[in-house]
């Protein structure tokens, strides 16, 4: 890969150079001042960890498990839209990639390679994330067809209403993302043709349904046999629900600083999520994790396992299949090392105290 990078921000510049200024702008961006955005990386910084020592780590296995799956690391590929702006190849890259990593692809409902082109082209395990549509018989159709190409789970957004105000978008005039999934089903004709801001705002806000509610989980489980998880879970109030309701995992999420700006760092919430539920389900957290130090920090604050949204981008601007497998592998040897030396052989090793957030620092002092 050029400039030879030694970690994820390295391939972050890359990528930068390779890609064309309005998609760049588009995937690194978060909604209006990006305060969020750099809230979900700093707050990691704010954790410290508590190593501990004369530990027999000659062997690290950082193998672990969600919903059944095997997994070589608790790391999986979050859902993110438009694979070709980045690779020729787009998400039929991603998932090769996935599958040599032996981890978990969330394919997205916007992606720009089709369903089946996924699932025909490699064996990673995929589930498949969900925008519920006004016309919710396309969102049903979806559905069904990752359901029958073999998909092993649901993942629906829940925090996306409308799409967040991201200004880069807007003055570049973002195009409307054209997702194979939809050919034949909507027409982003009138889309294209319309002057204004970012036109794949325009074409969100009039295709998402903003009526969604806890209700409709009822519905989504009346047209799928596949386990359900909800992705943008900021609350303890709203993890309970999502228990009551019946879901099989919860994803604390900010959508990566794109929705709602001045939201928590998703780092910053996990904790209280996760006692919230007391175990009933996993819970998997995305947003900033950059390092193989922000992975252990994760676990070690309840998380199942992690899943990465721009990195993987980055990695396929920069060098395709190829470069989305050295981002995965990368925050592995980082994982691998971070666990050597923090004393934790296994990822069961890797407990609550292992890590010190500001909480238990302020604690301290009283
Ligand atoms: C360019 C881009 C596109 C995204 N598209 C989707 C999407 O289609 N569906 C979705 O649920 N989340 C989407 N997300 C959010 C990601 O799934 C994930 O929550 C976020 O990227 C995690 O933060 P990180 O990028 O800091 O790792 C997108 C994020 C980015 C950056
Ligand atoms: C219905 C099209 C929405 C695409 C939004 C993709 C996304 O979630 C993101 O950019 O963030």
């Amino acid at each position: 890969m050029a400039g030879d990078p030694t970690n994820l921000k390295e391939i972050e510049e890359v990528a930068r150079q390779c890609l064309p200024k309005m998609f760049y702008d588009f995937f690194r961006g978060g909604a209006e001042d990006e305060f969020t955005l750099r809230e979900n990386v700093d707050a990691f910084q704010r954790i410290r960890i508590n190593p501990r020592v004369l530990i027999d780590v000659s062997n690290i296995n950082m193998s672990s498990s969600f919903l059944g799956f095997n997994l070589s690391a608790p790391i999986l590929v979050a859902p993110t839209s438009g694979h070709k702006l980045a690779h020729p190849q787009g998400e039929v890259a991603t998932a090769r990639a996935a599958a040599a990593c032996n981890t978990i692809m969330v394919q997205s409902f916007s992606s720009s390679c089709t369903i089946e082109e996924v699932a025909s082209s490699c064996n990673a395990v995929r589930f498949f994330q969900l925008y519920v549509y006004k016309r919710r018989d396309i969102s049903a159709l979806l559905v069904q067809r990752a359901e029958s190409c073999g998909f092993k789970a649901i993942v629906l957004t829940a925090d996306t209403p409308r799409i967040g105000r991201r200004e880069a978008d807007i003055k570049n005039k973002m195009i409307a993302i054209k997702s194979s999934n939809l050919d034949g089903l909507l027409s982003y004709d009138a889309i294209s043709a319309r002057d204004g801001g970012s036109k794949l705002e325009t074409f969100a806000n009039e295709t998402i349904d903003p009526s969604l509610c806890w209700k409709d989980i009822g519905w989504l489980k009346s047209i799928t046999k596949l386990p359900i998880l909800i992705k943008g879970i900021l609350s303890v109030e709203d993890a309970r629900k999502a228990v009551e309701v019946g879901v099989s995992g919860i994803i604390v999420s900010n959508h990566g600083a794109r929705q709602l700006d001045h939201v928590p760092a998703t780092i910053s919430v996990l904790e209280e999520v996760v006692k919230g539920i007391d175990g009933a389900v996993p819970v998997l957290i995305d947003g900033g994790i950059r390092r193989g130090t922000d992975v252990f920090k994760s676990i070690a604050l309840g998380a199942k396992a992690v899943m990465i949204g721009r990195p993987i981008i980055y990695g396929l601007a920069a060098n395709g299949e190829e470069g989305a497998i050295k981002v995965i592998q990368m925050l592995k040897n980082e994982l691998e090392l971070t666990m050597a030396l923090a004393g934790c052989p296994t990822v069961k090793d890797i407990t609550r105290s292992h890590v010190q957030t500001p909480t238990d620092r302020f604690r301290s002092l009283l």
